[in-house]
């Protein structure tokens, strides 16, 4: 998995999402009184996306004590929520890897100079030992080659130990940064990829050429809006979280299993050809076919739930958009000739 290049906030850029998200958001700038700049606008589409529960704890307090949001509680919130949320978060590890390697390089850099000096100290008292016949002398030089023997064996000791704090402290910060990292690229609805990890995997594939076939696929809720019309967002929600695990139950360990906008998927397949990735592809149609979701709270049956796929096998020449593009064209046409069915382009 390639790392995060960007800190930024990541946004879907799909707009049926988006369109849904601001049907939300607007009735809530009139309702609280909320000055409707970008700032505010940012709060609230993270507030509606439900995607960040402290943020909302912390919005639903000050509108239910003060029924709106002033300038500097919505500067502070998106300072503290928004923003730099994850900038920070990296921020702290780099200045803590910072201060260990310091650290480390004190202790690795006082041994050395204790060598260093204990070196020329020893010499000297081998020239002396050598020019000298008195007994006494010799004890006395003897002792104080052993005196700071030990305290070079000392310091050696204090350096060991600084450089195992510093693996286990390093370990510990790796640990963060994977986090950190996870945090970053993983969309908070399903669990899988955000659109940015997806666009990174993307990246690395074209920039990758060579090595077996790569297919991608982009799959599609058939008739969505529907089920949000019928059921409710929530349960609209529910569904899509279905759909994401069904398709991570089928794919290999090795596929990327990516949310590429609102109900849509992406599967990027490295080293599978279409046939295999068509294989897959259909096990997951007929699995959505065949299951009837049900409503929780009163078993009531959703019908049936299909999805459409559009898969395509990366061709040389492509650029990052030109497959994509592609694979688009496959699920239009799989749409366009009925839906619950995968087309190749
Ligand atoms: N519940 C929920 N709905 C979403 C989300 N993202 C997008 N939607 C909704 O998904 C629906 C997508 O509808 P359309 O793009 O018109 O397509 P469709 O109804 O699925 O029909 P076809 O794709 O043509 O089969 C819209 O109503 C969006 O509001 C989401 O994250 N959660």
């Amino acid at each position: 998995m390639p790392q995060s290049k960007s800190v930024l906030p990541v946004y879907d850029f799909s707009l049926s999402l988006n369109d849904a998200y601001r049907e939300k958001i607007l009735p809530l700038f009139t309702q609280h009184r909320i000055a409707a700049n970008p700032i505010n606008y940012a709060l609230l589409y993270d507030y509606v996306a439900d995607q960040n529960p402290e943020l909302k704890k912390a919005i639903d307090a000050l509108l239910a004590e003060k029924k709106t949001l002033e300038m500097k509680e919505s500067q502070e919130l998106y300072a503290s929520f928004v923003c730099s949320a994850s900038l920070e978060s990296f921020e702290t590890i780099q200045e803590k890897i910072h201060q260990v390697l310091n650290r480390a390089s004190d202790a690795v850099d006082r041994t050395f100079s204790q060598a260093e000096q204990a070196g020329d100290g020893f010499e000297q008292k081998t020239t002396l030992l050598e020019n000298t016949s008195d007994v006494a002398n010799h004890q006395a030089i003897i002792l104080d080659i052993i005196r700071e023997t030990r305290a070079l064996a000392a310091t050696t000791q204090a350096m060991q130990a600084e450089l195992t704090r510093a693996n286990a402290e390093m370990e510990e910060l790796r640990g963060e940064l994977i986090s950190v990292r996870k945090v970053a690229t993983t969309d908070g609805l399903t669990g899988l990829l955000n659109r940015h990890a997806f666009q990174d995997v993307m990246d690395d594939i074209i920039d990758h050429e060579g090595g077996g076939a790569v297919t991608l696929a982009i799959l599609d809720i058939d008739f969505f809006k529907q089920v949000n019309d019928t059921w409710g967002h929530p349960m609209g929600d529910s569904v899509i979280k279905y759909v994401a695990s069904l398709v991570k139950k089928h794919v290999a360990d090795h596929h990327h299993v990516a949310r590429y906008g609102g109900e849509e998927l992406v599967i990027v397949m490295p080293d599978t050809d279409k046939r295999t990735a068509w294989d897959i592809s259909e096990n997951i149609r007929c699995e959505m076919e065949k299951v009837r979701l049900k409503r929780k709270s009163d078993d009531q049956s959703l019908g049936e739930i299909t999805v459409s796929i559009g898969l395509t096998e990366k061709r040389d020449d492509d650029s990052v958009d030109s497959f994509i593009s592609r694979a688009d064209s496959a699920l239009y046409r799989a749409k366009q000739l009925g839906r619950n069915r995968i087309e190749e382009g």
